[in-house]
């Protein structure tokens, strides 16, 4: 597991491949930069490198390859998150002998449905491509994608069966045409492919009726034109249709007409069901053919891509996404192709690394979805703003993977811990959106004939968007209600930011600010949004539900105004610079080690200090430590002896009692002495009693005779 490092620093020199100078179908410049960032100056006029893929199969001389870009001649490359250096220690080159592990349901078409067959099986010569895409077409790769059930005729059907088409379509015919998209889905967008700048492509898919759906006998509300990619909506089954929608005269009848809604996108794809007559049905299998094959060919090409997948509750974002085990969706199917494209395409000279990570927006909070164990609760990540890569998610981890199977035990891993919960509209409504994202880098060089190292950083992104709702239709209350209002608020940011850039690129002079940072989900999407990515919209809709169709609908053809401008990725580094910074990492290195060596000399030297330090600090405990033994040695001698006074002083006190005891045992007095004692004693009270009657009367008698001496003298 890797942690992502923080983008890199934006001073790094990097050389830029030019774009080609002109489309040939457009005349505008190729691969322009938004003029914002037209401080990247181009390297010095180079004949087009042809496609690595091309290179394979036509064997171009070196010598025809890009020259070398002078050395003089470095350029800052503010915006491209394209890496030359920095976390290689991560990346793991995926050479021709790793081995491509193909997971039993692919491998035996018996077995299972989703076989290599069922995930890439329509015939490459029957797919929709702009010719500039280049792949893979050698003969092997052909056969084994040749489908028996479906040899040979796409599954299209001509214009020509159309009938009679309505006004509307007609004016809607004409208008792709004034714009150079004719009804031949085979030239769409090939000169936006070409120029790497073009609208974001917006696809619509109706999904099939759902049991309940069934049960309350709900009525098709939808009908598609797959050649002029239109969809129409009435407001109730109410309308005057023949079996193929059409009137006798061609027009489709409504008795509602104000009702019903007509929309124009690049794809209107038909899983309603299979029965419906002029309309292809649109399986898993076709999709991947209509969008997911082209943006991996742009991918390979070095061009970001993303496809988001937006829509009510329950309207099949993340069975067009993920899909099931028997139906595997946009994402799997990719991975799987992408590893088998890697597995032919990679030699000596081109490897290719593949990293995934997975996140989702609870809330508007951001969570990794592939950490094997996620705290409880779990902690939300930051989003961060770099100069050179714009908003990304610190300390989100990436992962490297080698083969398809790798990458499903990754995904299994992230969908189980997507937050989803059962609503009255889905069983397993997904609650957030989830983004994952799997960055691809081809690295080309040859040592001994070629100068240059390409290295091409391309990044694919899936994002599953979590349905809007209605509170009323979900059934929502308390935790569930709360996380319908972020949904809600989320996709309310994205509208207005799709609207805003929808108007600028109509021209509107009102120049309102882009309010990405209203909401993370647009903030992570800026770039996709309205920068370097070639971006798709799968708009999924319900058969069924005119108002949460209408609003889908309302917002995929407000989208399909984007303009975004995609660039090649691609970095070059000539042999000189290539050894110039191998050298500089080499003296970093050395510069690193010395400083470390440095560090552990003086490390020791501390270390010594402090042990010497630490011995003086043990010699001071020790010696209170002897101390307060013989202390306490003491004191336990003193208590010893203090007990043995206690004993001893006990012993007196007993002594003492038996002697006073004894004592007065032997010095009792015999009654008739007693007795004899007592006569005597009350003898002699009375004859003090007496005593004291004669003394007084012998005072009483003395007064008188003083008395009467006095007198006797006077
Ligand atoms: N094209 C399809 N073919 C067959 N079944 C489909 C298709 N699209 C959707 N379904 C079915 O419809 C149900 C709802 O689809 P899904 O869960 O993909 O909706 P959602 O838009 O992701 O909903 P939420 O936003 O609530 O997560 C699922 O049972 C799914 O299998």
């Amino acid at each position: 597991m890797e942690i992502t490092a923080r983008p890199p620093s934006p001073t790094k020199k990097y050389y830029i491949k030019p774009p080609p100078p002109l489309s040939p179908a457009s005349g505008m410049p190729v691969s322009a930069r938004p003029s914002s960032r037209a401080s990247v100056s181009p390297r010095p006029s180079t004949p087009a490198r042809p496609s690595s893929s091309m290179k394979l199969n036509t064997a171009v001389p070196q010598s025809n390859r890009t020259p070398a870009v002078p050395a003089n001649t470095p350029v800052s490359r503010p915006s491209s998150p394209v890496k030359t250096t920095g976390s290689t220690n991560h990346s793991m080159s995926t050479s021709a002998s790793a081995a491509l592990r193909v997971p039993d349901r692919f491998q035996s078409p018996t077995k299972l449905s989703p076989s290599p067959k069922h995930l890439l099986s329509r015939p490459r010569s029957q797919l929709r491509r702009p010719a500039s895409v280049a792949v893979l077409r050698d003969q092997s790769d052909l056969e084994s994608n040749q489908s028996p059930s479906n040899p040979s005729s796409p599954r299209l059907r001509p214009v020509s069966s159309l009938g009679v088409m309505s006004p509307s379509q007609q004016l809607l015919r004409q208008s792709a045409s004034l714009h150079g998209r004719t009804a031949s889905v085979s030239s769409k967008f090939s000169t936006d492919s070409l120029v790497g700048q073009g609208n974001v492509r917006v696809l619509v898919r109706a999904r099939p009726f759902l049991q309940r759906e069934i049960d309350a006998e709900c009525k098709c509300l939808l009908s598609m034109d797959q050649s002029l990619g239109t969809t129409t909506l009435y407001r109730t089954d109410d309308i005057d249709r023949s079996d193929d929608g059409l009137s006798d005269s061609g027009t489709l009848l409504s008795r509602r007409a104000r009702d019903v809604k007509e929309f124009a996108f690049d794809e209107s794809m038909w899983s309603v069901d299979r029965m419906t007559k002029n309309t292809q049905f649109v399986d898993q299998d076709l999709l991947y053919d209509k969008v997911g094959r082209e943006f991996l060919d742009h991918s390979f090409e070095g061009y970001h891509t993303c496809i988001l997948a937006y829509g009510q509750t329950g309207a099949g974002k993340s069975y067009t996404m993920n899909g099931t085990d028997e139906e595997p969706g946009l994402i799997p199917r990719t991975c799987y192709d992408l590893f088998r494209r890697i597995e032919k395409m990679t030699t000596a000279t081109m490897t290719f690394t593949v990293k995934i990570s997975y996140f989702e927006i609870y809330n508007e909070h951001v969570y990794d979805l592939l950490l094997p164990v996620i705290t409880d609760p779990p902690t939300p990540l930051k989003v961060r703003e770099s100069p050179v890569d714009g908003p990304y998610v610190k300390d989100l981890t990436t992962h490297s993977v080698r083969s398809y199977a790798e990458v499903e035990k990754y995904l299994k891993l992230g969908n189980k811990q997507r937050a989803t919960a059962a609503t009255n509209m889905n069983a397993t409504s997904s609650r957030s959106h989830a983004v994952f994202t799997i960055a691809l880098k081809k690295i080309e060089s040859d040592p001994i004939m070629d100068e240059t190292t390409e290295e091409t950083n391309s990044r694919i992104r899936f994002v599953d968007l979590a349905g809007s709702e209605r509170a009323n239709s979900t059934g929502a209350t308390g935790t569930r209600l709360r996380e319908g209002a972020n949904i809600n608020k989320s996709l309310t940011t994205l509208g207005r930011v799709i609207s805003i850039l929808a108007e600028s690129t109509l021209g509107s002079k009102k120049r309102d600010v882009v309010p990405y940072r209203d909401s993370t989900l647009t903030w992570l999407l800026k770039d996709n949004l309205g920068g370097n990515s070639k971006t798709a919209m799968i708009a999924c809709i319900s058969p069924c539900d005119y108002e949460e169709t209408l609003s889908t609908l309302r917002y995929a053809s407000q989208a399909k105004h984007i303009r975004t401008r995609a660039v090649v990725n691609q970095d070059f580094i000539s042999a000189v610079e290539r050894d110039q910074k191998l050298v500089e990492m080499q003296v970093t290195i050395n510069k690193l080690q010395d400083t470390l060596a440095q560090n552990s000399s003086t490390h020791k030297q501390q270390t010594d200090a402090q042990v010497l330090e630490l011995e003086k600090f043990r010699k001071v405990i020790r010696y209170y430590e002897d101390k307060a033994e013989v202390e306490e040695a003491k004191r336990r001698a003193i208590m010893q002896e203090n007990e043995t006074v206690k004993r001893h002083n006990r012993l007196i006190t007993e002594h003492i009692k038996d002697m006073r005891s004894e004592a007065t045992e032997s010095m009792k007095i015999p009654d008739s002495y007693m007795k004899e004692w007592y006569s005597i004693m009350q003898d002699t009270v009375k004859f003090r009693m007496a005593l004291s009657a004669d003394t007084s009367r012998l005072l009483s008698n003395g007064r008188e005779l003083s008395i009467l001496r006095t007198v006797q003298v006077k």
